[in-house]
């Protein structure tokens, strides 16, 4: 398969955050073009790796691009959503994992094939739809969704604060005819943001087009089921990595991972705290890790990045 084009963010960071044992078992939940996969296949001795991507374009490139691994016995691809993460790897006979990588959003190729429909700077049919098989597109949701819905997606995923009259404008442009395209849905989206505010905070229709994708691939659900499974198949010394790209998937991290690392409530007074009340999890750092000066001067995709690294300690 031709050229994948897409600079992994925080590629050594979030792969040294995984502390990889050469024997273990460990999965990538975003194989995209396989640069954290490939950056763990080169720690692993005897270990294995289980590398998901709902995206068959993804699936294929690597066939070929990791396709030394898969045939030495170290690499499995698994085409399927990450929020089956328990039950696709029970079928190959996984019940514990070392480790687990989430590098979130999508990958520049599927941004920068218009084909695709995710950019409003390409025209293209509205779709958005990470997996190609899977029914709901950006299509029926900018064409079927009602004005609350559409409300709630552009307020809640997009944190646009015009959601409102965008969502009026969608109904009023979809009573003639249809919206077909990202073209006319992003001039939709322009019109109708009030001229001064259109004039700061990049593209008029980024948050609007941020908010339906999550909306198309139940973004931030996928990622709450799934990561509630990872931490649950963690062996002890296990860790996960997870990059994200936009505020409302780091908060979802942040306050899973903070459930995970606190003490349960306890009676007051207690004078020390009994081992099996201690957490199961600890955070590899306070804070989250981000790009480096000179990461940021080369891709332009981590500007948002952060990464945050959580390991089971029983
Ligand atoms: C940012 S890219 C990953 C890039 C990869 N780390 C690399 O180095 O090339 C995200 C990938 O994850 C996939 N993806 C996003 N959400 C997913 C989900 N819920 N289940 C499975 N794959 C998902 C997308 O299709 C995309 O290919």
């Amino acid at each position: 398969m031709a050229e994948f084009n897409h600079v992994t963010v925080l590629l050594h960071e979030a792969v040294a955050g995984l502390a990889i044992q050469p024997a273990g078992v460990y999965v990538d939940a975003t194989l995209g073009g396989g640069g954290h996969s490939g950056e763990i296949l080169k720690q692993l001795t005897s270990g294995h790796l289980y590398s998901f991507d709902q995206d068959e374009t993804a699936i294929h490139y690597n066939q070929a691009n990791l396709g030394p691994a898969i045939e030495e016995g170290k690499l499995t691809l698994m085409q399927t959503n990450f929020r089956n993460l328990k039950q696709a790897l029970a079928d190959q006979g996984v019940t514990a994992i070392d480790g687990i990588v989430y590098d979130l959003g999508v990958s520049s190729p599927q941004f920068d094939d218009a084909k695709r429909g995710f950019s409003y700077q390409h025209d293209a049919p509205l779709d958005m739809r990470m997996n190609q098989d899977q029914p709901l597109s950006a299509y029926q949701v900018v064409n079927e969704w009602s004005y609350q819905e559409l409300v709630r997606i552009l307020y809640r995923y997009g944190e646009e604060k015009f959601a409102k009259q965008i969502a009026r404008a969608i109904e009023r442009a979809r009573q003639k005819q249809p919206i077909q395209t990202t073209m006319e849905l992003a001039n939709i989206v322009k019109e109708a943001i009030p001229a001064a505010a259109r004039r700061h905070g990049g593209h008029p229709a980024k948050k609007s087009f941020q908010a339906i994708r999550i909306a198309v691939n139940d973004e931030l659900g996928a990622l709450e089921d799934s990561l509630e499974q990872a931490l649950a198949l963690l062996k002890v010394g296990g860790r996960i990595s997870v990059i994200t790209f936009q505020s409302l998937e780091d908060r979802l991290v942040k306050t899973m991972f903070k459930e995970a690392t606190s003490l349960p409530d306890l009676p007051p007074g207690l004078p020390v705290i009994p081992a099996d009340a201690q957490p199961d999890f600890k955070l590899i750092n306070k804070k989250p890790v981000l790009p480096t000066e000179d990461e940021l001067k080369v891709n332009h995709r981590a500007h948002s990045a952060k990464l945050r690294v959580i390991e089971r300690l029983k």
